[in-house]
């Protein structure tokens, strides 16, 4: 097994009570962050495969007045994500990977370079912010040149998540910032 299988598996595997305690202390940590408060457009995900889950955390973006936006694998680039809007409202289908994502409206499609914050979801990180993802290079892609947008991306896991070392590519993205407990 590959790291990024053991990792997923090991997430997969925490029980219901580590898992419960987590997303708490996750939840107060983004509750409390400021650049996060301040923020007007947030992309975030649904989880799968034993993610934090996203959902309390939509929740509380919403009651906060944010506009909430989610990935879609873009159905001409397939190689890239497009942000749309996400709100009680939207219909959600299953992608080819089995995630749910909004039906494809042009008109709920954020620039990608007018989100604030993109909760940016890995599989393992390591101390320095890089991490490895599902293997897509989703994320690789849309976070190169953050720095260059104003956007903030801010990374979503459990502590089980953490490795010593990543062996980082030239397109690995280092993330400032990763959200977990
Ligand atoms: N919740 C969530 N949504 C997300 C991501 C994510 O990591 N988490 N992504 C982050 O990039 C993108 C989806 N990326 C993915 C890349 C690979 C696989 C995957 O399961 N691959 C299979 C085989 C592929 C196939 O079935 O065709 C595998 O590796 O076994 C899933 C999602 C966009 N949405
Ligand atoms: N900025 C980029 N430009 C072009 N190709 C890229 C870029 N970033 C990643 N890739 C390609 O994407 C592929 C997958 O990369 P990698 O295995 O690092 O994905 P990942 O970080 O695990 O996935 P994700 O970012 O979706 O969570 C690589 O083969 C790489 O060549």
């Amino acid at each position: 097994m590959n790291i990024r299988q053991i990792i997923r598996q090991k997430r997969r595997q925490l029980s219901p009570n580590e898992r419960d305690t987590a997303q708490q202390t996750i939840y107060q940590k983004i509750a409390r962050h400021q650049a996060i408060n301040t923020a007007k457009n947030i992309a975030i995900f649904l989880s799968f495969d034993g993610e934090v889950d996203t959902k309390p955390i939509i929740e509380y973006l919403w009651q906060q007045n944010k506009s909430v936006y989610l990935p879609i694998i873009h159905p001409f680039v397939s190689t890239h994500l497009l942000f749309l809007k996400y709100t009680s409202q939207t219909r959600l289908i299953k992608n080819k990977f089995g995630i749910l994502e909004p039906e494809l409206n042009v008109l709920n499609v954020l620039p990608n370079n007018q989100l604030d914050v993109i909760f940016t979801p890995l599989v393992a990180f390591d101390q320095r912010g890089y991490r490895i993802g599902m293997g897509g290079g989703f994320y690789d892609r849309l976070l190169a040149n953050y720095q260059s947008k104003k956007i903030l991306p801010i990374g979503l896991a459990f502590a089980c998540q953490k490795v010593q070392h990543i062996d980082n590519k030239p397109w690995d993205v280092r993330l400032p910032e990763i959200i977990y407990a």
